[in-house]
This record gives C-alpha cells, structure tokens and sequence, in this order.
C-alpha cells in the first residue's frame, strides 16, 4: 500500500476495524473508506457489488463479521454460519470482480481442531475435528480461508488470511450475553465494585488456557501482513504465552480493584481447553507483539471507564 492507496475497512466500528483504521491513520494512510452496516449490509450481494463498483478499492481489510463469545457462537449457531458465509462470498468475489489489488481476510484460531497439538501450528488446520460450540462460526472462517486460496490459485488475485487469537481493546463487546471472556469480566467486576456486590461469577470451571492480544497490536499486524506478506499459507497472529480463565479472572479483579469473592458456573461451557498459537511464521517475517497483557488490561480497562456509559448502556 502506497499512502494515497484507497483503503476499504470493513467493519470499521468494532473491536479489530476500528483499531486497522486507527493505525492505518497513525502511519499516514489517509484514503480509508468505510460503511456502517446500516448503510451497507455486507450480507445483500446487489449492495456490496454497487458499493464496489462505485468505489473501487484497492486494498481491503475484511474486518466485519458476525462475532461474539462461547455463549453466544453456541446458541445463535444459524446466525454465526449464514451472516459470515454472505459476508465472506459476497466481499471476496466483489473485490474479484472489481480488480482489488490485495485483500486481508481475518479468520480466527478457532479454525484449528480442539484436540490439536499446542502451540497451534498453521499447517494443524483440518487436521482434526473442531469445538462444537462454535463449530459453525469455524466453518464459516474455513470457507472464507479457502475462498481466498481458490481465487489466487484460478485468478491470480493476491488474497491474505491472517488468525488472530483472541483479541481484547477499545470498542470491544462489553454485552453479558454476547461478549468474549475478558471484556465480559472487566464489566463484571466493574460493576460488582460499583455496587458492593459480594461475588463475581465466572463461566466454566476456570481450567480453560486462552491467549490475549491487544487490538493495536494486532492492527499492527494486519497492516505489516498487507505489505509484506504474499502466499495462500494462513498466518497466525497472536503473542505466543497464555494464561488459565482462572488466572485471568484474578488479574482482572486486581486491575479492577474487586475485593469480593469469584464464583466459578460449571454450567456454563469451557469450550477448547487451550489454544495457543504458534508465532515463529509472523515473527519470522519480521512482525512480534509489543503490548503486555499487563499493559493491555489496564488500557482496556481505561478505555471502558472513559466510555462505559456509550459501550453499556443498550446492553
Ligand atoms: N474479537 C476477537 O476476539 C476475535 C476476532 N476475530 C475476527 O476479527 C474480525 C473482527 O472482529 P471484531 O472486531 O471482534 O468484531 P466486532 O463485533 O467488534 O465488529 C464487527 C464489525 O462487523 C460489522 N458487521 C457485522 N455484520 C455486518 C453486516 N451484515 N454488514 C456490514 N458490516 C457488518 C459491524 O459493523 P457495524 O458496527 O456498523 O454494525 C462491526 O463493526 C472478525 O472476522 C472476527 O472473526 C478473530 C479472532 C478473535
Ligand atoms: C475468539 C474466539 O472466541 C470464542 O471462543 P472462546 O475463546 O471459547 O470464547 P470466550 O472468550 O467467550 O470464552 C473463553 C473462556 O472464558 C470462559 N468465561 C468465563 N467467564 C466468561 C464470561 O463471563 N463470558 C465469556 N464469554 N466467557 C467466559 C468461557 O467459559 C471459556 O472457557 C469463539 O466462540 C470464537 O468466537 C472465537 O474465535
């Protein structure tokens, strides 16, 4: 990408797009554009084909999708597949068809077996069978996997996939019901402090091994992949340590200053019990995390004091 190279981020008010558009920004990339879902389903194909012909990008960071935590993948099963399937198809064959010069598609380690050897190999992938409660969300980031594969092997395009693990930072879900584990313990303890509530309750037996990365860390990433990384091979971006669900929460109670008790609800699911990513590929090519999941905590937290009326208040 060139500075004045017309940038199309999609999904660009979440958790991942807001931080590639932040960072792209910061580096002096100025010509992004972006749509709302509200202006631009990315799920009705006459809209994206319009908005494509319209605009023509250059680059893309695929960047909207229809996310959320174990709760959530496991119960709106339909949702998870059909929403990102449409979205996958829809952008990835109307980047084809209007001549996009690279495009960034994110999946997810989740595409990676439950049972698979740890750290997460690239090469792991459909090696085994995946975790069921969100086995229809990792269906969904295989095929778009493959979508890019197929089209830069029948049509030449140059098309990136890149899985993060899990990710946390400003404008993240802070929803009890849809959110991933650490925003979700953030509000929790949050608001135990606030109102003297005695005990927090955690999801699952607290055993769970999960990996953090911070959202401008992985912008990061995204962007140095769009510039120097070229191949149909998956790259995984993540920071190569992790930490027990029980681990977290006690870091999380700390960073909050929760003096209360955790509860641990075994009838919620524990989902995979570890995936950790391997990272010699990314760091290899010269890209390394910078952000302490010490550092990121307390950021993150920073960022949900000074927004937590805006990021709780429809939730
Ligand atoms: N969060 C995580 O821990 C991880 C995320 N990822 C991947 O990163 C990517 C981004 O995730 P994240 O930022 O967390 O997700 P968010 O839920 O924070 O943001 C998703 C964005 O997608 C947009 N979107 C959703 N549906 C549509 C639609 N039908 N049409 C147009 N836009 C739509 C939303 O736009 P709007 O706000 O306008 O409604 C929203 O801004 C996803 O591919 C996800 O799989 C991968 C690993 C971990
Ligand atoms: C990024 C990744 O995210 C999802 O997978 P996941 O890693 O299992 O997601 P999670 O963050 O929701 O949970 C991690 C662990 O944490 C435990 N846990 C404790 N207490 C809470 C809690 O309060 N909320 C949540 N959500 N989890 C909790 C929870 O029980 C589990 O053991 C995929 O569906 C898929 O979307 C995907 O790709």
């Amino acid at each position: 990408m060139n500075k004045e190279s017309k940038i199309y981020v999609a999904g660009h008010r979440g958790l991942v797009g807001s931080a590639i558009v932040r960072n792209l920004l910061k580096q002096g990339y100025e010509n992004i554009i972006f749509r709302t879902s509200r202006e631009l389903d990315l799920r009705e194909k006459v809209a994206v084909d319009q908005f494509f012909e319209t605009e023509k990008p250059e680059y893309v960071f695929l960047a909207a999708a229809k996310v959320g935590g174990i709760v959530a993948n496991n119960e709106y099963r339909a949702d998870f597949i059909r929403d990102n399937l449409l979205i996958q198809m829809n952008v990835i064959d109307a980047a084809y068809r209007n001549n996009v010069e690279k495009l960034l598609f994110l999946g997810s380690t989740c595409i990676y077996p439950k049972l698979a050897p740890q750290p997460l190999k690239e090469e792991y992938l459909l090696t085994g069978e995946l975790e069921p409660t969100n086995e229809p969300y990792a269906i969904a980031k295989i095929a778009g996997i493959k979508m890019c594969e197929s089209y830069n092997r029948q049509y030449g395009t140059k098309y990136i996939s890149a899985m993060p693990t899990n990710l946390y930072g400003e404008n993240d879900n802070f929803d009890l019901h849809s959110s991933h584990v650490l925003p979700a313990l953030i509000r929790k303890f949050h608001e135990a402090k606030q109102n003297g509530t005695s005990n927090v309750e955690v999801w699952g037996t607290g055993s769970p091994k999960r990996e953090f990365l911070y959202s401008d860390d992985l912008a990061e990433a995204c962007i140095f992949l769009m510039n120097n990384y070229e191949g149909n091979e998956i790259v995984n971006i993540g920071v190569g340590e992790d930490i027990s669900i029980k681990d977290l929460a006690y870091k999380v109670k700390e960073v909050v200053g929760f003096e209360g008790e955790i509860k641990f609800d075994t009838s919620k699911p524990d989902g995979t019990p570890r995936k950790l990513v391997d990272v010699t590929k990314i760091n290899a090519l010269g890209w390394k995390a910078t952000v302490s999941l010490e550092v990121g905590l307390n950021k993150a937290y920073t960022w949900y004091l000074e927004n937590e009326l805006t990021t709780t208040v429809n939730n």
